[in-house]
């Protein structure tokens, strides 16, 4: 698969001197990948994500999006990318929703029949037409989030960029912005790149994690690997999923079970348990 994004050990400097490094570990995106970056409160993920986007220029490392520097082509390199920032208060510009979305192909220049179809296509697709007229400062948290996602995705873009997409959100609209995402990855082949303190959500939405601690990408692999290593996770200040947690304590009471990280994995280990002990039948059933 084509590489979209290669970082190699980057510094930032913030003008009140602030240095943010992202050392260690090659950080590589591939087309239609969906990666998840972690770490702890300022461990510098959203610096991270402001260097791909062109906005924040490396006093030190290498940075290639989508195969050019992203300072130098940043007009290039933005109309492949859509990003949702992690305060979408400060995104949403337009006096409508509509409006709103319509915001980047007008600025490209688009028809207006032909930013109207795309409005359209999009809005229907993240199911808010019904929001459309709406003024977006009285939406809510899920609403503004929606919106925020399809101003992002209404040029199809090879790579959406969310900055703690889930932020704030109830278990429902969590549910449907996961949705969305595996829906826009499927059907358009958008690769996502993510920040996420919810860690329990990940194996549902991404495939491959890297986790950012002290400076420096300390660890890459997928979903399962990263996820499973309860101890690891202690040790770099991040949490298990529940489920790790869980499965891991039983293990450690000598309770033959594998560390799932989903719910079905889950089901299937206790269902193994108790048929070995004869509590079940084959198909799963009480006896
Ligand atoms: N505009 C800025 N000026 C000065 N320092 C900044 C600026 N933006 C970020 N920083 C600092 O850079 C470091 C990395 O911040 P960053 O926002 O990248 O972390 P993060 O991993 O995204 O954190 P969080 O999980 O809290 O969102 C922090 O020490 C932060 O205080």
């Amino acid at each position: 698969m084509r590489e979209i994004i290669r970082i190699r050990c980057l510094k930032h400097i913030y003008p009140d001197k602030t240095e943010v490094k992202v050392c260690g570990l090659d950080f590589i995106v591939h087309e239609r990948e969906r990666v998840a970056i972690l770490g702890e409160n300022g461990s510098g993920k959203t610096t991270l994500l402001n260097h791909i986007l062109g906005l924040l220029k490396p006093v030190e490392g290498e940075i290639t999006v989508f195969g050019c520097d992203p300072v130098k082509n940043q007009k290039k390199v933005i109309k492949k990318i859509g990003v949702v920032f992690q305060n979408v208060d400060e995104q949403i510009i337009g006096p409508t929703v509509y409006d709103d979305i319509a915001f980047a192909p007008r600025n490209y220049g688009f028809p207006e029949d032909r930013v109207d179809k795309m409005v359209k296509e999009v809005s229907e697709r993240m199911g808010i037409t019904h929001l459309l007229h709406k003024i977006p400062h009285y939406l809510s948290g899920g609403q503004k989030k929606k919106v925020a996602l399809a101003g992002a995705m209404v040029l199809k873009p090879e790579l959406l960029i969310l900055d703690e997409p889930f932020n704030g959100l109830d278990p429902k609209s969590k549910e449907d912005i996961i949705k969305l995402l595996r829906e826009i990855n499927l059907s358009y082949g958008t690769a996502l790149l993510l920040t996420s303190h919810d860690i329990n959500f990940l194996p549902e939405i991404v495939d491959k994690i890297y986790i950012l601690h002290d400076g420096r990408i300390i660890r890459y692999g997928s979903v399962e690997e990263v996820l499973q290593e309860r101890d690891f996770l202690y040790q770099v200040s991040l949490r298990p999923p529940i489920l790790v947690e869980l499965f891991s304590r039983l293990r450690n009471r000598g309770i033959e079970v594998e560390i799932p990280i989903n719910i079905d994995q889950a089901e299937v280990q206790l269902l193994n348990l108790l048929k070995s002990r004869g509590e079940v039948h084959w198909n799963g059933y009480r006896k």
